[in-house]
């Protein structure tokens, strides 16, 4: 595996006195997409900040390929590009002025070829020209995007990158960073959307008050934690599960015409034979069934809920 952010015992606490990271250790490999989940408040802005050098950790350290981001700022600094949260781009300049400022900050050559296929991924080609301030608020988050970029990081952030944004511009942006993998560049995007790391992210991190409570393969923790559920749809309504089935994990809906099982897919016996023949020699006879996979947003929550104190 080549590392291509390393992150030992982050810790921030504000001048406030509110503690945002506690003791935080995290590898990323390079070429991965690692989405970060977490609630509000969670710290996932101030674990980006730290990295991109714009707030000072209290301990700890980052390396980024190999370069510390407190001893080798700026070595490390141009490998990273950061798409914030908030919108701040200049008003008055042009597109195409604002995404080739930005590479220049970075004392790298102009390039205007890579400035353009930037620019023409990201569908703002036609507007180049255009002055920021007359771009509507789509357009203006595909220009962070694109000034981010400018300056080819290897490791690029996205701050809760589709917060309020259309379905167009996701796509685009989930297009982007996937051909963005595939050129060896490593992603890291905190969102709220669930269903976002879900569709995108080969890790996940999920993050709250501050602790790093796991980091897990997406497709091993939905495996580890998700769970399946079997409903049972009755020819006849129950008033109640019977005696003889109290062993298993059963939920009766109001109408007592639906059962619901779950099981845990990774585990050896599910049960579901043996419950279909239990629920047979009961008399209680199954007109239809169904099952369904728990989803990422479901063990989030699950995860996040009992966590709490
Ligand atoms: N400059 C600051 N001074 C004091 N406290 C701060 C500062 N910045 C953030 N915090 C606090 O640190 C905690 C973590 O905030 P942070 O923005 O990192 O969380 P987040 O996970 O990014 O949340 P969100 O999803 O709402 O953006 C919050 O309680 C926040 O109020």
């Amino acid at each position: 595996m080549t590392t291509a952010l390393s992150i030992k015992d982050l810790s921030k606490t504000y001048d406030t006195g509110l503690t945002a990271l506690k003791s935080v250790d995290l590898e990323i490999r390079r070429g991965e997409i690692l989405a970060l989940l977490g609630p509000n408040g969670a710290g996932k802005t101030t674990l980006i900040s730290i990295i991109c050098g714009l707030v000072k950790p209290s301990t700890g350290t980052v390396t980024v390929e190999g370069h510390d981001i407190v001893a080798d700022f700026r070595q490390a600094r141009q490998l990273i590009g950061l798409v914030p949260q908030e919108l701040h781009v200049e008003s008055f300049e042009t597109v195409w002025d604002t995404v080739t400022y930005s590479r220049g900050l970075f004392g790298k050559k102009p390039a205007p070829a890579l400035i353009e296929q930037i620019l023409r991924d990201l569908s703002l080609f036609e507007k180049k020209d255009e002055r920021i301030m007359a771009l509507s608020g789509g357009m203006k988050r595909r220009v962070m995007i694109a000034k981010a970029l400018a300056h080819e990081p290897r490791i690029l952030f996205l701050d809760e990158p589709t917060a309020g944004v259309d379905v167009e511009l996701r796509k685009d942006m989930w297009r982007l960073v996937n051909r963005l993998r595939d050129t060896g560049v490593t992603i890291i995007l905190t969102t709220h959307y669930i269903e976002e790391a879900e569709e995108i992210a080969d890790r996940v991190g999920v993050i709250r008050k501050g602790e790093l409570l796991l980091v897990e393969d997406k497709v091993e923790l939905m495996r580890k934690l998700g769970q399946k559920q079997l409903t049972l749809d009755l020819q006849q309504p129950i008033d109640q599960i019977p005696e003889a089935l109290s062993d298993y994990e059963l939920a009766l809906d109001m109408a007592g015409t639906r059962l619901t099982y779950q099981y845990d897919t990774a585990a050896q016996r599910t049960g579901i034979a043996t419950l279909l023949s239990a629920l047979s020699s009961a008399g209680i006879t199954v007109k239809d069934l169904d099952t369904e996979q728990r989803s990422l947003e479901d063990i989030f929550v699950s995860l996040v809920e009992e966590e709490a104190p």
